[in-house]
């Protein structure tokens, strides 16, 4: 079985390369930087170490990689696949659709076996974005054909991978835990069996339960640590004030999502309870402006902090703490993330009040408006 996947980053190398060449694939990464996808040629293995009290190291072996710029042998690759998944950065799906569109043109003229494509990023609806990037690089005949014979199934996949700072350019520490959920009923063919997947049939609560729970609590801690001028994410949480908001804003969240998905609400406690232990974990030294990266996506409509509290407005629940969580995304000056560079300009430029609802859509008659406007001024006197 062939795995092709695009991305040999933190995700790819550390989650979905290990995961299936564990499960017996013979995994080929596509990547853009030449040095990496050398070193993978060259050695053909690596490390993925696990972050906790043991540090077990995992080898990783019989893996290859591709450089994307080659569309030609990225096109010859997915004729043969049985499976292909992204871990690129939501971004890049539409950068890496024309060479998938080339491979499925090729690939159905002559290999008539169904294909599946996943792509694993942190956002809602991820294989379907990059299903209609595809498809507007497929002829009319091509399309009918891909219809047929190729899913792009939806997934949440989750498991905190740090920025790496090996010498060894291929090793790459995780965080223990992992779960990578995806929705069976887009599956086109067989469901292959994979240890370390689960297969759903409505993949939407699972989607909203990860991004509004780890990546809203993440990202609420890293954006008021980076605030307060803690440089990891273990350090901000141990200042109380960063800490109360975190849990504030995952428990407002806890209740959007037990009200509109009837999570149990014990459950959805203990899974709070462990993520929070996992943003702490001691062994992972796991920086606030990688975790707050790209705030202009963070700050989407439906994207970790605006996207629940727009919802929770829905279901009489007056999101307070995620709104600390956007004024503190608003407040994210980090001058080396291009897109907190146009934050701030636009901030400059044309005001807070037009800011917020350029980047996050929210409308000066939601309540939320004035809450946010309000957050940002008491954080600006804080520091
Ligand atoms: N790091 C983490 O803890 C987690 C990340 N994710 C998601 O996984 C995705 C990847 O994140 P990371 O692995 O952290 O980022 P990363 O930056 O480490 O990896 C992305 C990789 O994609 C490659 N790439 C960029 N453009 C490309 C192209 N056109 N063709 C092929 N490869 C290309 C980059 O060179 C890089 O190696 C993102 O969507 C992220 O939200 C999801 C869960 C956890
Ligand atoms: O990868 P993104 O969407 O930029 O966000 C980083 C977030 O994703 C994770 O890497 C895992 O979900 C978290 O560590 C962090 O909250």
């Amino acid at each position: 079985m062939k795995a092709l996947h695009f991305g040999a980053g933190n995700i790819g190398r550390g989650f979905i390369g290990a995961l299936l060449s564990g499960a017996g694939y013979e995994v080929c990464f596509v990547d853009v930087v030449q040095e990496i996808v050398d070193e993978i040629n060259r050695r053909r293995e690596y490390v993925v170490e696990i972050a906790d009290s043991g540090h077990e190291k995992i080898k990783v072996s019989g893996v290859r990689a591709i450089n994307g710029q080659d569309t030609d042998a990225v096109a010859t690759e997915m004729l043969e696949a049985n499976l292909v998944t992204t871990a690129v950065g939501p971004h890049v799906l539409k950068l890496i659709a024309p060479t998938i569109a080339k491979g499925l043109t090729e690939r159905v003229k002559t290999n008539s076996q169904p294909l599946n494509i996943i792509a694993c990023e942190n956002v809602v609806g991820g294989s379907s974005i990059l299903k209609e990037h595809v498809y507007q690089h497929l002829d009319e005949s091509v399309r009918k054909k891909v219809d047929e014979l190729v899913g792009f199934p939806v997934a949440a996949v989750d498991r905190i991978v740090p920025l790496q700072k090996h010498e060894d350019r291929l090793l790459v520490t995780v965080e223990p835990f992992y779960e990578w959920v995806v929705d069976q009923s887009k599956i086109v063919g067989e469901v292959p069996e994979i240890a370390g997947i689960t297969f759903v049939q409505n993949l939407e609560p699972y989607i909203e339960r990860k991004l509004y729970t780890v990546n809203t609590g993440h990202a609420t801690a890293a954006y008021l640590g980076y605030h307060f001028g803690y440089e990891t994410i273990d350090q901000a949480l141990q200042d109380q004030y960063i800490r109360d908001v975190t849990k504030q804003a995952i428990s407002e969240t806890s209740r959007l999502l037990v009200a509109k998905y009837a999570f149990d609400p014990e459950q959805q406690a203990q899974y709070v309870h462990k993520i929070m232990n996992r943003f702490s974990n001691p062994h992972l030294s796991d920086e606030v402006t990688r975790i707050g990266r790209s705030p202009i996506r963070k700050l989407g409509p439906s994207d970790r902090l605006v996207g629940p509290a727009v919802q929770s407005l829905n279901y009489g629940i007056m999101p307070e703490h995620l709104c600390i969580g956007i004024a503190a995304a608003l407040l994210f000056d980090y001058d080396k993330d291009p897109e907190a560079v146009s934050i701030q300009k636009t901030i400059k430029e044309k005001g807070l009040a037009e800011t917020i609802h350029h980047y996050t859509k929210i409308g000066q008659d939601s309540p939320l408006f004035s809450i946010i406007m309000e957050k940002f001024d008491q954080l600006n006197h804080m520091r």
